[in-house]
């Protein structure tokens, strides 16, 4: 059976106005996964990765979205924002009908740490539309070149299918291109906490982790 990703059509299942949303952006290979991972222990957040979202949507039997999000996937570009924000929504539903436990979990509220997303300003405005505004967009910073050699171990074992020289250099691109405006237009509304990612995950998760409680003690 053919099942949508936009089952949720426009309307969200749960209260915007309980959820708290911080967007995590940085290049390919930054940090953005393992610092999430660190965040979620810290303070008991629901860890969505866009790029995971996909991967397993392109995987699903029956999606009409696989080969599309494979291809582009495989050439760095980004895939259509209705898919992504749709899934985005699904699984922010999901969660919250959990009925999870923990910090900021009580009576149909959320906490959600959105990894890779959005990479696009396109997708911005439809999440801030159609879900809910960020409180805060973490953003990883460090070069290229450690992003490559980061990626390049990480393909030693990850499977993935865009973590080759390539397909690097293209989403490099497009993240220049497309995903540093988006910053941009954050850091006009003083919604950026900009961490260096170059040093260890230690240093970087002491550094994201105030970031964060800063937000939540205001
Ligand atoms: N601060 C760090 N120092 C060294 N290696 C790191 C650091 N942060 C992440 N890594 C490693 O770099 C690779 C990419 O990190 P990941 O969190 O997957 O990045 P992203 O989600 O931004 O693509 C992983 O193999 C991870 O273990
Ligand atoms: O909102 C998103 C997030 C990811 N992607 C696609 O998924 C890929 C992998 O993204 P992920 O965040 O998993 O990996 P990263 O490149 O940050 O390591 C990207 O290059 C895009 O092709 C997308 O199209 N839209």
């Amino acid at each position: 059976m053919t099942t949508s990703v936009f089952q949720t059509d426009k309307k969200t299942f749960f209260d915007p106005a309980k959820v708290t949303v911080f967007f995590v952006l940085g290049g390919p290979g930054a940090g953005k996964g393992t610092q999430c991972a660190r965040l979620v222990e810290d303070f008991g957040f629901c860890h969505l990765s866009a790029g995971d979202l996909l991967r397993w949507e392109q995987n699903r039997e029956g999606s009409q979205y696989g080969d599309l999000i494979r291809t582009c996937i495989r050439e760095g570009t980004i895939v259509p924002m209705e898919v992504t924000v749709n899934l985005l929504k699904n699984a922010m539903s999901a969660a919250i009908a959990e009925n999870r436990q923990g910090d900021g979990w009580a009576d149909g509220r959320g906490r959600f740490l959105i990894d890779g997303f959005p990479r696009k300003m396109d997708q911005a405005e439809m999440f801030e539309v159609e879900v809910c505004p960020a409180s805060l967009v973490l953003f990883f910073d460090t070069t290229e070149e450690v992003m490559l050699a980061r990626l390049l171990e990480r393909g030693k074992t990850s499977g993935r299918e865009d973590d080759n020289v390539e397909s690097i250099k293209k989403r490099f691109r497009t993240y220049k291109d497309q995903t540093m405006p988006v910053i941009e237009h954050y850091e006009k509304f003083g919604k950026v906490a900009q961490i260096d990612s170059t040093a260890s995950i230690e240093e970087v998760h002491k550094h994201a982790s105030a970031a964060v409680n800063k937000i939540f003690s205001s």
